[in-house]
């Protein structure tokens, strides 16, 4: 059976009149990298700090290991790790001391790990903190999570700042962490990221959820694009189910331009060699496609819930 180790049920947020978290209900399994994604503002780091116990939610409920996050968010600290995007570090203090510092407040100890670490993110922890670049500010934070013995791994856009090289070697970090049977919940701007390490994914928009699902599933809501030439008439092709934007060539018979819900490819295949193919190009979809579909707030979920 899958244990359930985040589960977020109706949760909302409000900063005064202002609702950042309208309606927002996943669950993050055990030994899942669960990915959260959405635009700026659309409430990603709200709600993790809804479940670090920082904030307090208006309405819903939100628990990890089966503890109230707000009620128990100090039992539930000792089973986290956690990476804000945005890291503060006390200036005056090295990158070693702080990651050592960071270890302490997780009832952690610098271990082997934590230097394997250092080593592998090319930091210099005798520097003081006061001189290090966003990256490596960020470096800090990643190390001593990565370096914390936990079930449950919390990253919100951990590798902004980080370069291409870092951030994989932070994505390779990750993946160990699953196959130690770990938690992971991922913010992220980055669909590469995404993509490479998830296991399921959450898309959030102006405070709720419109997307829950896998990646096959959500590969399902992707959309072909097609360009094709029939020897007979198009005619009802733009009215099934499945087909966006159809567009008939203005100078060529028969030919058109339109895209295709992957679910839907089958039938509209069907349905145009019966017109007698003559020339057909069709791209295939990429997540990217279904996630700036989502990101762009004048389109987007027309009713798909692949829970
Ligand atoms: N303390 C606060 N007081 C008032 N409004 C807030 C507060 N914190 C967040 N907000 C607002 O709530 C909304 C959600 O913010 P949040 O930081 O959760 O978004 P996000 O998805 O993490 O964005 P980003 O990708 O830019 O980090 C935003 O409109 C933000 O301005």
């Amino acid at each position: 059976m899958t244990q359930t180790i985040v589960s977020i049920h109706h949760l909302q947020k409000s900063f005064g009149k202002f609702q950042a978290l309208k309606d927002i209900t996943f669950d993050v399994n055990a030994g899942e990298v669960f990915g959260f994604i959405g635009p700026n503002g659309s409430g990603k780091s709200t709600t993790i700090r809804v479940l670090l116990g920082i904030l307090k939610a208006s309405g819903g409920q939100a628990t990890i290991f089966s503890q109230d996050v707000w009620q128990k968010a100090v039992a539930i600290h000792n089973h986290i790790a956690y990476v804000p995007g945005d890291v503060y570090l006390w200036p005056n203090l090295t990158g070693g001391e702080m990651i050592d510092f960071l270890l302490k407040l997780n009832h952690q100890k610098h271990s082997a790990k934590t230097d394997e670490l250092i080593h592998e993110f090319e930091l210099d922890p005798k520097k003081k903190s006061r001189t290090y670049s966003k990256g490596n500010r960020q470096k800090v934070a990643l190390i001593a999570a990565l370096s914390t013995e936990a079930d449950l791994y919390i990253f919100d856009e951990p590798t902004s700042g980080l370069d291409p090289l870092m951030e994989e070697l932070f994505q390779k970090h990750v993946l160990a962490l699953k196959r130690l049977g770990k938690s992971v919940l991922l913010s992220s701007h980055i669909l590469s990221e995404v993509e490479r390490m998830c296991d399921r994914i959450g898309i959030i928009r102006a405070g709720e959820i419109v997307e829950t699902g896998t990646l096959d599933q959500m590969r399902q809501l992707t959309r072909n694009q097609v360009i094709v030439q029939t020897k007979q008439a198009l005619t009802g092709i733009e009215a099934l189910t499945g087909v966006h934007g159809f567009k008939p060539d203005e100078h060529i018979a028969n030919k058109a331009v339109f895209a295709v819900d992957t679910a839907q490819i089958g039938p509209v295949m069907a349905e145009l060699t019966q017109r007698e193919i003559v020339a057909l190009q069709t791209t295939p979809p990429t997540l990217e496609d279904l996630f700036i579909r989502y990101y762009n707030h004048t389109e987007g979920a027309e009713g798909h819930d692949t829970k």
